[in-house]
């Protein structure tokens, strides 16, 4: 058999020690499938003596990365570190600066840093993989890179945030508390070391914006998603969404609007209502789940566990196997250089159907004040709902479903309202997807 392609691997959490057992589970396999063994040389992370609860005895430890990096017997660097800046992105330049491959599942740095290592990996003529990066285990990144290739696509979109969307859909099932959910998440090593990033819609706008870079051959722009996360969803409002014939999920959204170089880019992750019959309601827990739509190929829909030791681990070593292959070809799908630069578009022009709810001081004159600002800004309401009065009887919910109209309506029918001292918490807006 022809020579080992050798690995560095820096980072022993919940991926890096996911890699170690499935290098070890299908070993021979993996080397029948690549033409080559995968032999992992040298590992590092930060605390040598933790149980990991798996045997680390017959592995090189090194304890400066920055060194591992550069062996002359390592092939390509694995980075499971995590961080956009920092060790990470230290060891992605030292690695793609040496000739090696590098591979990562670190979205947060290829949002961020994804073009600059892709024009070094191509000067150095260096592989650079990150299939794991987005939406774990789903073969998502080399579906958009090689099976789109001949699609114009126009729109992608989907659940991109294991955390999120299992605490969505642990809190419809059993109605249990956000917090409680959150923990369970990060005990079972789905959420990221710094789970804001996961509820506040960052870790979904990170795989979104790689997503439109590979799909639409943009640059990417990660500062130019419009991000909103899951902590102003309550309960209640799972529970009107339920009664509404919808559930709520995070949803990332990339849409290309208009042609040639009046193209924009709308790039957005909110919370949204999902009508039950469409495929992402049936999308719970940790699975992601990615929807592409091409001119030729028609909708795809892309699913599979996105977080967890076992689906991310999968995507990584099918990134080692293609460089093994030698088969690894531009990262974004065309030379960086050839990406394109995308105007954002205002998500103002966005036209469709908005879930709003407010809540309010329970008194005469509050349902007037709510729809006359919605009449002064030509926000056309299909239905209202008003809850009864909480025990306390200070405050109620009122739900309101609009008709099709754009966005910029109802930001101004917020506009109205603000200040007002009815309103006794801001108010949520979550669009309706359309099927
Ligand atoms: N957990 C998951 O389900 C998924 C994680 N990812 C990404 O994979 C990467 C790793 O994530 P996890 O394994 O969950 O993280 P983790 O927190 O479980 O593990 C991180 C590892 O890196 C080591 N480390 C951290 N800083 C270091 C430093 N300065 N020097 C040396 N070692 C250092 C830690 O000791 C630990 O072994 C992150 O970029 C994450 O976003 C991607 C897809 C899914
Ligand atoms: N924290 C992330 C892990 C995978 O990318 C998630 O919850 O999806
Ligand atoms: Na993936």
């Amino acid at each position: 058999m022809a020579e080992p392609l050798r690995i560095a691997l820096a980072g022993l959490g919940t991926v890096g020690t996911g890699v170690i057992r499935l290098i070890d589970t299908n070993r021979e396999m993996i080397a029948a499938r690549a033409g080559r063994p995968i032999e992992v040389v040298a590992i590092t992370a930060r605390d040598r003596g933790k149980d990991r609860g798996i045997d680390l005895s017959s592995y090189v430890w090194v304890d400066d990365m920055h060194a591992m990096a550069k062996r002359a017997d390592v092939d390509v660097v694995l980075e499971l570190v995590g961080g956009s800046d920092g060790p990470a992105l230290t060891l992605a330049r030292e690695a793609l600066e040496a000739g090696k491959g590098f591979v990562t599942a670190n979205k947060a740095m290829v949002a961020h840093h994804g073009l600059e290592l892709a024009e070094l990996a191509a000067i150095r003529n260096a592989p650079f993989a990150f299939e794991a990066a987005v939406a774990g285990g789903i073969p998502v990144v080399k579906s958009l890179r090689e099976g789109t290739a001949a699609n114009a696509l126009t729109r992608i979109y989907g659940i991109l945030n294991g955390t999120s969307n299992y605490i969505l859909s642990e809190m419809e099932r059993t109605g249990a508390d956000f917090d409680e959910m959150l923990q369970a998440a990060q005990d079972q090593g789905f959420a990221e070391a710094d789970p804001a990033f996961d509820i506040g819609g960052i870790d979904a706008a990170h795989k979104l914006a790689i997503l439109a870079a590979i799909g639409f051959g943009t640059r990417i722009d990660f500062d130019a998603v419009r991000t909103e996360g899951i902590t102003k969803v309550s309960a209640s409002d799972i529970a009107q969404a339920d009664a509404l014939g919808y559930v709520v999920r995070l949803v990332g959204i990339a849409s290309l609007f208009g042609e040639g170089d009046d193209r924009r880019l709308l790039q957005r992750v909110r919370p949204c209502l999902v009508p039950f019959r469409h495929p992402l309601a049936a999308v719970t827990g940790p699975t992601n789940a990615v929807v592409a739509e091409g001119d030729f190929s028609g909708r795809l829909l892309f699913q599979g566990a996105g977080a967890g030791d076992k689906p991310t681990a999968s995507a990584v070593v099918a990134d080692l196997i293609d460089i093994a292959r030698g088969q690894s070809g531009a990262p974004f799908s065309v030379p960086s250089g050839a990406l394109v630069q995308c105007v954002p578009a205002d998500p103002g022009d966005r036209v469709g159907r908005d879930y709003l709810r407010f809540t309010v001081a329970d008194r005469t004159g509050v349902l007037a004040e709510l729809t006359a600002a919605m009449r002064d800004a030509n926000v056309s309401i299909e239905s209202l709902i008003q809850h009864g009065r909480d025990k306390d009887g200070g405050e109620v919910q009122v739900a309101m479903v609009t008709h099709d109209g754009p966005e910029n309506c109802v930001s101004k029918a917020l506009e109205l309202l603000e200040g007002s001292p009815n309103l006794t918490a801001p108010p949520l807006v979550m669009p309706i997807l359309k099927d």
